[in-house]
C-alpha cells in the first residue's frame, strides 16, 4: 500500500530537538517517522536543507467574522496564518458580531469557520456580566474556554469582567473542566489614566503608553491569579507583556494554581520607541514596552517561563487606524502572518533560543493547554500538520495575505521563511517567487477540547 505523503531528508522539529528523519503520512496522520523510510508514497517531499516544524497552533487571533469581516475574516486571517506555518488557531469571542456569547452566535460562526476557513480551528466563548447563564450551554457547545477582559474592550457589546462575574465564571469554568483567559488589565487604572490624560488634551502616542503603565498589568495579574486559586479554575493569562506579570504566574504555578502564561510576538520585537516612529500600526493593550522590558521577556521564554506565544491578530480597517488622538484608534496588531518568522529571527538567530522552545511555544504548549490532542507535535499518530521552513533563507516580508494593508511587519527582514504549509497531510500553501500557492480544496475542521483526564 502507498503512503499518502513522505517527507524525505529533512530535520525534523521534535520535542526532543531537531532530529534528521524521514516522516510518512497516511489519512492526515503522522504514521511513522524514520532515519530512511522505503515505501511508495503518492506525493514525495524533497525536504533536504528544510526544517519540518509542527504547524503553528496560534491560541489567539481575532478574525471579527462573521459581523465584521470587514476588518478580518476567516478568508484572509487563515491564509495569512498558512503563510506563517499555522495549521490551527483558536479565535477569540470578539471582534466578532455578535460577539461568541451564546450557542446561537457559538453555531454561527462555526458555519462561517466550517465554510470558509482553511485552517483546523476552535472557539472561545466570552465570560461578559451579560451571560454568566450561558456559559453551560457554551461548555456543551465545544468552546475552548472563557475569555474575559478585566477592563474595557473596545468594545461596548463585550463589556469588561467586573470581580464577580470573572469570580463567578471561573467556578462555572472549573466545573465544565474549562480555561479562563484574560486580558489582564486594571480597569481602574486604564480608565482613571485614560481619562485623565484626555481631559488635559494629551492624545499623543507617549500619552497613551503612559495610561497604561506595567502596575496595571501586574495589578489585574495578581487578582486574576487570586480567583483561580480560590476557584481552582485553569487560568490563561493572555498577552503578557512584562517579566512581571509572566514572574507572578510563575510564582503562582510554583504553589500549585493551574495557571499559564502567553505573550505575543509584538512584545518580543518592538519597543515604545518602534511605536512613536510607525504610530498606530503599533498601538494595542497592554501597550509595548521598553527595551529592557523586551529583554527580559526573552529571558522569561528562554527560561521556560512563558508557555505560549499567540499572534493577538486583530486589524481593522485603514480609517479606524488613524487619526490624531492616539487614544481613538483602534487598539490592535496585524501579525498572524509573523509568529514563527519573530520566533525564528529575534529568537533562534539572534538570542540562541532552541529550535524545540520555539516549537513548544507556538505549537506543543497550546496544544496541550488547550487538550488538543493530535496537534502540536511531530510524533506518531499526531495529525501532519507541518510547516517546512528554509531556516537559513533570509527575505523581506512582502507578500502579506492579511485583509488590509497596514501591517506593521511589512518590509522587515527575517530569516527562516516558511516554504509550504501542510494540514493533515494536504498542502495548503506553498511559497513561490512569483506569488503564493493556495490549495482551494483544503478546509478547516471545527476543534473541541478533549474530555479532562484525572
Ligand atoms: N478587541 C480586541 O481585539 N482587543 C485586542 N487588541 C488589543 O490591542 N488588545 C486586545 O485585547
Ligand atoms: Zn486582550
Ligand atoms: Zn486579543
Amino acid at each position: 500500500m502507498a503512503l499518502d505523503l513522505l517527507v524525505r531528508g529533512g530535520t525534523l522539529v521534535t520535542p526532543h530537538g531537531p532530529i534528521r528523519a524521514d516522516l510518512a503520512v497516511e489519512d492526515g496522520r503522522i504514521v511513522s517517522l524514520a532515519l530512511d523510510v522505503f515505501a511508495p508514497a503518492r506525493e514525495e517531499i524533497d525536504a533536504r536543507g528544510l526544517h519540518v516544524f509542527p504547524g503553528v497552533v496560534d491560541a489567539h487571533v481575532h478574525l471579527n467574522e462573521p459581523g465584521r469581516t470587514h476588518w478580518e475574516g476567516f478568508e484572509t486571517g487563515t491564509r495569512a496564518l498558512a503563510a506563517g506555518g499555522a495549521t490551527s488557531f483558536l479565535d477569540m469571542p470578539l471582534n466578532s458580531s455578535p460577539p461568541l456569547l451564546d450557542a446561537r452566535a457559538f453555531a454561527e460562526k462555526r458555519a462561517h469557520g466550517e465554510a470558509k476557513s482553511w485552517l483546523d480551528f476552535g472557539l472561545w466563548g466570552g465570560l461578559t456580566p451579560l451571560n454568566l447563564p450561558e456559559l453551560d450551554e457554551l461548555a456543551a457547545c465545544g468552546v475552548i474556554g472563557f475569555k474575559a477582559f478585566m477592563s474595557h474592550s473596545g468594545l461596548d457589546e463585550f463589556p469588561a469582567a467586573d470581580d464577580v462575574t470573572l469570580f463567578e465564571g471561573m467556578r462555572a469554568a472549573r466545573r465544565a473542566g474549562l480555561v479562563v483567559a484574560t486580558h489582564a488589565e486594571s480597569d481602574a487604572f486604564t480608565r482613571t489614566l485614560s481619562q485623565v490624560a484626555r481631559e488635559q488634551g494629551r492624545s499623543g502616542v507617549r500619552d497613551y503608553l503612559a495610561s497604561r503603565p506595567p502596575v496595571t498589568e501586574a495589578e489585574a495579574v495578581g487578582r486574576a491569579i487570586l480567583f483561580a486559586e480560590e476557584t481552582g479554575a485553569a487560568l490563561h493569562l493572555v498577552h503578557l507583556s512584562t517579566a512581571r506579570g509572566v514572574a507572578l504566574a510563575a510564582e503562582a504555578r510554583a504553589r500549585g494554581v493551574d495557571v499559564t502564561a502567553e505573550t505575543c510576538p509584538h512584545y518580543l520585537h518592538w519597543t515604545e520607541e518602534d511605536v512613536e516612529r510607525v504610530g498606530a500600526l503599533l498601538k494595542c493593550a497592554p501597550p509595548i514596552r521598553d527595551a529592557g522590558t523586551r529583554e527580559a521577556l526573552w529571558a522569561a521564554l528562554k527560561a521556560g517561563l512563558i508557555d505560549t506565544v499567540g499572534s493577538d491578530h486583530s486589524p481593522a480597517p485603514p480609517d479606524l487606524k488613524n487619526g490624531e488622538d492616539f487614544f481613538a484608534i483602534w487598539g490592535g496588531i496585524s501579525g498572524a502572518q509573523s509568529t514563527l518568522n519573530v520566533l525564528l529571527e529575534d529568537g533562534y538567530w539572534q538570542r540562541d533560543v532552541p529550535l524545540e522552545l520555539i516549537a513548544a511555544v507556538a505549537s506543543l504548549n497550546p496544544a496541550r493547554r488547550f487538550r488538543l490532542g493530535s496537534k502540536g507535535a511531530l510524533r506518531l499518530g499526531a495529525d501532519a500538520d507541518l510547516a517546512l521552513v528554509r531556516l537559513d533563507e533570509t527575505f523581506t516580508l512582502t507578500e502579506l495575505h492579511d485583509r488590509h494593508h497596514g501591517n506593521p511587519y511589512r518590509g522587515q527582514s527575517f530569516r527562516g521563511r516558511v516554504q509550504a504549509t501542510y494540514l493533515r497531510g494536504q498542502r495548503v500553501f506553498a511559497w513561490a517567487p512569483g506569488g503564493a500557492l493556495f490549495d482551494e480544496s483544503v478546509r478547516g475542521q471545527l476543534l473541541r477540547p478533549a474530555k479532562e483526564t484525572a
